[in-house]
């Protein structure tokens, strides 16, 4: 199986092209791929695939001619991925597969436009949607949080300062309010306020991540909110970089780096 891999502030993805949408994977065989030890290793995978074959077309977005299907490292599937959703746009002008400098991207979530801004890619998220109060624990300590949906969803978590977000455990998953998050959920932890904050995250599918595009653009949503600011900027610094979320009255903007690093034969 041919392959690539890429990645958008260290969150790293394989990539698999099914030109003819085709050969869908199982979740055993995503998992293996993405295995860092005996695979190719990644945050997830983001399978290639005409979007006629997808369920997720939306009638009134723009013609997008390829879908992400986008798979978490464990092989179960979320519904939008911030960082994949660049890289895949990377991927589809390096493979002469787009053209043009907006790219149209089906995924579970909607269409996802996608910009080329110099050196970066920027995304049309759509908007954040704010859920209630929750709360985050680890080892018997808890944070307060809000949950907040992306299309997927995130519980993110205002820390004391930077020596406890440096501090935190995050190789087991942190325990949250299953009634709250019945699907998962992905959890960040932050410090700092608007326009600029640090954040680290457990992703659910995954464990710690170096960067979740998702996660930022609900981090930067709720800084702002705490600066009594529906819109604005906030630059968001994870573990692999930094993000660059724009809140508007009606979408969250968000723009990073997005690279391809490898093309292969994966035998496996
Ligand atoms: N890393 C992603 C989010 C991937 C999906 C997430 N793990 C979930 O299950 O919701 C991003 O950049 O947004």
């Amino acid at each position: 199986m041919d392959f690539a891999k890429g990645h958008g502030t260290g969150n790293d993805f394989v990539i698999v092209l099914d030109r003819a949408g085709t050969r869908p994977l199982e979740a055993a065989q995503v998992a293996a791929l993405c295995d860092r030890r005996s695979g190719l290793g990644g945050d997830g995978l983001l399978r290639v695939v005409p979007s006629e074959d997808s369920s997720a077309l939306d009638s009134s977005s723009p013609p997008a001619k390829w879908f992400m299907d986008y798979r978490n490292a464990d092989g179960s599937i979320a519904e939008m991925c911030g960082n994949g959703v660049r890289v895949f746009a990377r991927y589809l002008l390096e493979q002469g597969l787009v053209d043009g400098e907006e790219i149209p991207v089906a995924t579970r979530g909607g269409i996802k436009t996608v910009k080329v801004v110099g050196d970066e890619f920027s995304v049309d998220m759509g908007p954040a949607s704010f859920g209630p109060a929750s709360q985050a624990s680890i080892d018997g300590f808890e944070w307060p949080g809000q949950a907040v949906s992306m299309g997927n969803p995130h519980l993110v978590c205002q820390l004391g300062d930077a020596a406890e977000l440096d501090s935190l455990e995050l190789h087991h998953r942190p325990h949250y309010d299953e009634t709250v998050f019945p699907e998962g959920v992905n959890v960040e932890f932050v410090v700092g306020e608007a326009p600029h904050v640090r954040m680290r995250v457990h992703e659910r599918g995954v464990g710690e991540t170096h960067s979740c595009g998702t996660g930022a653009c609900a981090v930067a949503a709720v800084a702002l909110r705490r600066a009594g600011l529906d819109t604005g900027v906030c630059k968001v610094d994870v573990p692999g970089g930094t993000l660059t979320v724009t809140v508007t009255e009606s979408t969250i903007h968000l723009q990073g780096p997005a690279v391809i690093v490898a093309e292969g034969t994966a035998r496996i």
